[in-house]
């Protein structure tokens, strides 16, 4: 794998997001190992890619694919969502555009709410208690403001960095457990950050820094075993 034969040598990542909450945990994530990142804002002129895959994995090649042919270089592309499980997996691949034509995130986050009260979606976890324990043994933590916790979810992030010289990709994916909660917590991270609450810390993923969440999302994951398989 190389950028003209540098891979993730050179010192600039292009990733092939228009998505500022990516954009910033990325920026975090590379500026560790001194790398800078510039994303598709940086290349207006690189027209809308559809992501009209069935998977998360074959958006990312979509995404991976197109903006490495129009640059030239090495793209790294993530195509990331929510599943949850009382909406059997929904919004899934769908989640950016989950509230419809324009959706945003704030959007997204009360239609998410409105089809879980919908099917009465309810954990029933006594408020302010844990809840003992869940499959691996560990304490739930639930918010102690009385909000209640409506499902179980899971974010998903699928990458794929694609060389246009070889054709070639390489991939890989991580997700993280939670559970979606009835009211927003923090003031950190993107899209349905503030709904999803992380049960074995504690706390809320909208609640964590940057780093924090990076350390434990789905994000962090895939980029992790990327790096680890190139
Ligand atoms: O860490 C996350 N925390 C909260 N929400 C998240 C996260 N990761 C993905 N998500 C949500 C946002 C969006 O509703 C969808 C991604 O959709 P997805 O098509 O991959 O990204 P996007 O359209 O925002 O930007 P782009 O395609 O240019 O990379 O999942
Ligand atoms: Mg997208």
């Amino acid at each position: 794998m190389g950028i003209n034969g540098q891979g993730f040598g050179g010192d600039l990542i292009v990733v092939a997001t228009k998505n500022n909450g990516k954009v910033k945990e990325f920026a975090h994530a590379f500026a560790k190992i001194g790398k800078q990142i510039v994303s598709l804002n940086d290349y207006p002129h690189i027209p809308d890619i559809p992501e009209d895959g069935d998977t998360f994995a074959a958006n990312a090649r979509i995404k991976a694919k197109a903006a490495g042919d129009a640059l030239g270089v090495p793209a790294l592309a993530d195509d990331s969502g929510l599943r949850v499980a009382a909406l059997d997996g929904a919004p899934g691949v769908y989640s950016a555009r989950y509230s419809g034509e324009g959706a945003t995130d704030a959007s997204n986050n009360a239609k998410l709410l409105k089809e879980l009260a919908a099917i009465g979606a309810d954990l029933q976890i006594p408020q302010g208690e844990s809840t003992g324990n869940d499959e691996a043994g560990e304490v739930w933590r639930l918010p102690q403001d009385g909000s209640k916790a409506l499902s179980p979810a899971q974010f998903v992030c699928a990458l794929a960095l694609y060389d246009p010289a070889t054709g070639e990709f390489v991939e890989a994916e991580g997700t993280v457990d939670g559970v979606i909660t009835d009211k927003p917590h923090g003031e950190g991270g993107f899209g349905y950050d503030p709904l999803f609450w992380l049960p074995e810390l504690g706390r809320g993923m909208a609640e964590l820094s940057r780093e924090e969440k990076g350390g434990i999302s789905h994000r962090g994951e895939a980029l992790r075993k990327l790096l680890a398989s190139l």
